[in-house]
């Protein structure tokens, strides 16, 4: 992503929300972009798929894949698969699990081979008993079930990049640690490209090869995971690692 620019109108004014943001993300690494709320980091994420929300104007952006130039607007789906924070919002609450399957084969014109593919991620994502997790509706899962399911439904997709929005934020912490340990699996066996959105620092420190760090609307510090913990440059990663070090102090000890 090289240059993505959004705007707003505020009090009648253009306000520039997302002010020129050049961004890589690899096949097998992952790259976390972290930054304070109100960053513009969601808005990143909805403008490299060529998403933009009602009221928000797009200034500038472009997307290389593989080197070559392509439309922002046809990267969901096949080539980027979403993971949310909120994995109930994402799923019809009409349809069971199977249905939900059945169209996103659909879209990548695989319907046909459901019936095969379905167990296979569902054992994959660690949903084991498939006929009995196919007939179920969102309402019938929980919150970590559900966002297994998403990642499933992003495999079945065949999307070599997943962009995951706080994905851990709304779940309990035994969960959380399940969907962190099945992403970075993921990256491992699938060589999936991954883009993790988070305001928590030890997400980054678990999972992340690199990290951008955003300050009101520009990325102000890119770095290797490593190194950013060892050596901050920028005011706003040495904000989130003091406020991570006080929550935390016993990993730091
Ligand atoms: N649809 C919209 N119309 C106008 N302003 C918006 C819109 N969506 C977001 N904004 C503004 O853009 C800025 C960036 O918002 P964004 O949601 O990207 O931040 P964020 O870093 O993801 O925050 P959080 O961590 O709290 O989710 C904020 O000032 C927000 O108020």
């Amino acid at each position: 992503m090289e240059g993505l620019r959004l705007s707003a109108r505020r009090d009648g004014r253009p306000v520039e929300l997302v002010r020129g943001i050049d961004l890589a993300v690899e096949r097998g690494r992952v790259t976390a972009l972290v930054g304070a709320s109100g960053s513009g980091k969601s808005l990143t994420c909805l403008g490299l798929q060529g998403l933009t929300p009602p009221g928000v104007e797009r200034l500038g952006g472009r997307v290389r894949l593989d080197g070559e130039a392509v439309e922002p607007a046809t990267l969901p789906g096949r080539t980027v698969a979403t993971v949310m924070q909120n994995p109930r919002s994402a799923f019809n609450p009409v349809l069971t699990m199977r249905a939900h399957a059945r169209e996103t084969l659909a879209v990548r014109g695989d319907a046909g081979a459901l019936d095969r593919l379905l167990p296979e991620v569902l054992a994959e994502v660690g949903l084991p008993e498939p006929d009995r997790i196919a007939r179920l509706y969102p309402f019938e899962m929980s919150g970590g079930m559900l966002q297994r399911m998403m990642i499933a439904l992003a495999l079945l997709a065949g999307a070599p990049f997943l962009l995951a929005d706080e994905p851990t934020t709304d779940l309990d912490p035994l969960v959380q640690g399940h969907i962190l340990s099945l992403i970075e699996r993921l990256v491992a066996t699938r060589g999936l490209g991954v883009l993790i959105v988070t305001h928590d620092m030890g997400v980054v420190a678990r999972l992340a090869d690199e990290v951008a760090v955003m300050e009101a609307g520009r990325i102000v510090e890119t770095a290797p995971v490593a190194a950013l913990f060892a050596a901050p440059r920028s005011g706003a990663a040495r904000a989130l690692l003091d406020a991570h070090r006080a929550l935390y102090p016993e990993e730091f000890a």
